[in-house]
């Protein structure tokens, strides 16, 4: 493709040099760039993407887009006012429009994200579909999976994972939108049929400064969604939203998209009653538009009710009976970290979970609370390098719900270990607590270890916070960690 082809997907643009340069690719990091490829320059969070542009040239980049001037370029120059804008235009139509091409489903909101669109992947697949899936345990296309690091790719990453989706013939994208990447722009040029609410409480405001803010990036999925809507079946447009969130209010009226909504509390489309849970599954009614069913999860927790009807709103879209949502849901097993349950036939429950802000602490503790026979132990710490604000809130939950609770390290990152815990204490105290119910200890072994030391007959350990991830970073270093190998390690070496 020729240079100008792609400078005149901007209005604003400016090129020097021959504009009829081919393009080869299009590359954001000079470490990863190949003869005849586009190097677009990112301002970036950390460095400036500017100050590599010579070692791209180098390194056989044969044109560049850059947003700030740089002296004595010797390949020819595209200038516009925002890289990261011109980098999802430019990205969507070198790979072709893929997400024209693909019928794509994204989820949004603080938690849930992962657990839904695994859900509604099933789903799919149960009809037969061939489908894609891209978030933070992983990235699948039809049969092949890819490790992620991180939650959704940066655009020119996602246009080209959506184009091999495309290439292998996949149906259906199921994607995580985070606020970071709505944020950043990195669904920009992405055309979704489907855009999915979970639900807004606190996180990332080390990011987003203040709630109204992460609300304000949220919304910019549904008010750039349906835009386009004219009655053609191909050019419908969904905005599945969670009624017993008051943030819904504010998106249904950001779009243009036809709305469903769901609920547990709250009137909706789909409205879930009589939940039942135990340690073993989770029961509910459902009405819907199309009739009333009756589901048995295998998962625990009420906010998997949340989890469930979300996905069947999004299967419901796609024009599923009641009877096949009901039968996929009910065969999933769990998804990976996600209050997963590790048994070496010891007397009491082992639980991990990935429950790392306030809201998906309380609602896992609440969830076992609600079936444990015995004590509950918690065992969780806080992010480094991540809202800060949380970790007191995490502290007042956990000296809430839980009996006893080992306050421990999960990736302090470049964050002092010992002042994350402490960060964490300030709230657990607030309410008086007494010393005996809590113990920091920085080392997350030691503290996985002593919970199932300390455990009785009939007791719930639950380890939260790292659910499926098999690190952990400490001091800017990343070692191998399993809360669920250390923890079945644990039960074996444990005197019965
Ligand atoms: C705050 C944030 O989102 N940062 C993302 C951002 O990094 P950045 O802007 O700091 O990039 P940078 O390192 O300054 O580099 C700027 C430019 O220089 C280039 N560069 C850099 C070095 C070099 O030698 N050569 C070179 O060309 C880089 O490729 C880049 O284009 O762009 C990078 C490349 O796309 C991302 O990897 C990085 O994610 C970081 C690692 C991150 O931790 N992000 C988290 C907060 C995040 O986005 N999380 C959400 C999930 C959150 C949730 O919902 O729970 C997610 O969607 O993953
Ligand atoms: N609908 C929900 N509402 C509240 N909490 C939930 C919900 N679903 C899951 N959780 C809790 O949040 C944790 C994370 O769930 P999940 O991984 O599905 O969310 P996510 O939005 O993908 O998170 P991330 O932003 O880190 O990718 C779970 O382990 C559980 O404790
Ligand atoms: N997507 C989240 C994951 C947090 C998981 C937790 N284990 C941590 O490291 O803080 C984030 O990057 O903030
Ligand atoms: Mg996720």
């Amino acid at each position: 493709m020729q240079l100008k082809e792609l400078a005149s997907l901007v209005m604003i643009s400016q090129v020097s040099g021959d504009e009829q340069v081919q393009i080869t690719g299009i590359q954001t990091d000079s470490r990863k760039v190949q003869q005849g490829d586009l190097f677009i320059c990112l301002p970036g969070h950390t460095v400036n993407g500017h100050d590599y542009a010579e070692k791209a040239v180098a390194s056989g980049a044969a044109a560049l887009v850059i947003q700030e001037d740089i002296k004595d370029l010797k390949v020819p120059v595209v200038k516009v006012k925002d890289t990261r804008f011109a980098m999802a235009v430019m990205a969507d139509h070198f790979y072709g429009h893929p997400s024209s091409r693909l019928k794509l489903i994204g989820v949004t909101g603080t938690n849930g994200k992962t657990t839904t669109t695994f859900l509604i992947d099933r789903i799919l697949e149960d009809q037969g579909k061939r489908t894609g899936l891209i978030g933070t345990i992983k990235m699948k296309i039809a049969d092949q999976f890819y490790e992620m690091s991180g939650t959704t790719p940066e655009a020119l990453q996602l246009q080209q994972h959506l184009h091999e989706m495309v290439e292998a013939d996949t149906d259906y994208c199921i994607m995580e939108v985070s606020s970071h990447a709505l944020e950043q722009g990195r669904v920009k040029g992405s055309d979704f049929k489907t855009a999915i609410f979970t639900n807004l409480t606190q996180d990332h405001l080390d990011y987003h400064g203040t709630m109204r803010e992460y609300l304000g990036a949220k919304g910019l999925f549904f008010s750039r969604l349906g835009n386009t809507y004219s009655g053609n079946e191909n050019e419908r447009r969904y905005a599945v939203l969670n009624a017993d969130d008051q943030a819904s209010e504010t998106f249904a009226k950001l779009t243009s998209a036809e709305v469903i909504t769901y609920a547990i509390d709250s009137h909706a489309d789909l409205k879930a009653s009589d939940i039942r849970i135990t340690s073993r599954g989770t029961t509910f009614k459902v009405n819907t538009p199309i009739g009333e069913s009756e589901i048995a999860l295998r998962m625990v927790g009420k906010f998997n009710v949340y989890n469930a009807l979300a996905a069947m709103s999004a299967g419901l879209i796609e024009g599923i009976s009641l009877e096949d949502l009901k039968a996929s849901l009910e065969a999933v097993q769990g998804v990976d970290g996600r209050v997963e349950t590790v048994d070496e036939g010891q007397s009491f429950a082992v639980i991990v979970d990935y429950a790392h802000t306030p809201d998906g602490l309380e609602n896992v503790l609440a969830t076992v609370k609600e079936f444990a026979e015995g004590k509950v132990l918690c065992v969780f710490g806080c992010g480094g390098d991540r809202d800060r604000t949380k970790r007191p809130l995490m502290g007042k939950i956990a000296a809430k719900y839980a009996d006893r609770i080992l306050v421990t390290s999960d990736n302090p990152r470049s964050e002092n270990p010992d002042a994350i815990l402490l960060d964490i204490e300030a709230g657990l105290t607030e309410d008086g607590v007494s010393r005996e119910r809590y113990e920091l200890i920085v080392d997350r072994k030691t503290a996985i270890e002593k919970a199932i030391e300390m455990a009785s007959p009939d007791d719930v350990v639950l380890i939260a916070g790292k659910g499926h991830e098999t690190y952990q970073i400490m001091n800017g270093v990343t070692i191998d960690f399993d809360d669920r190998l250390v923890a079945k390690e644990a039960l074996r070496g444990r005197v019965q």
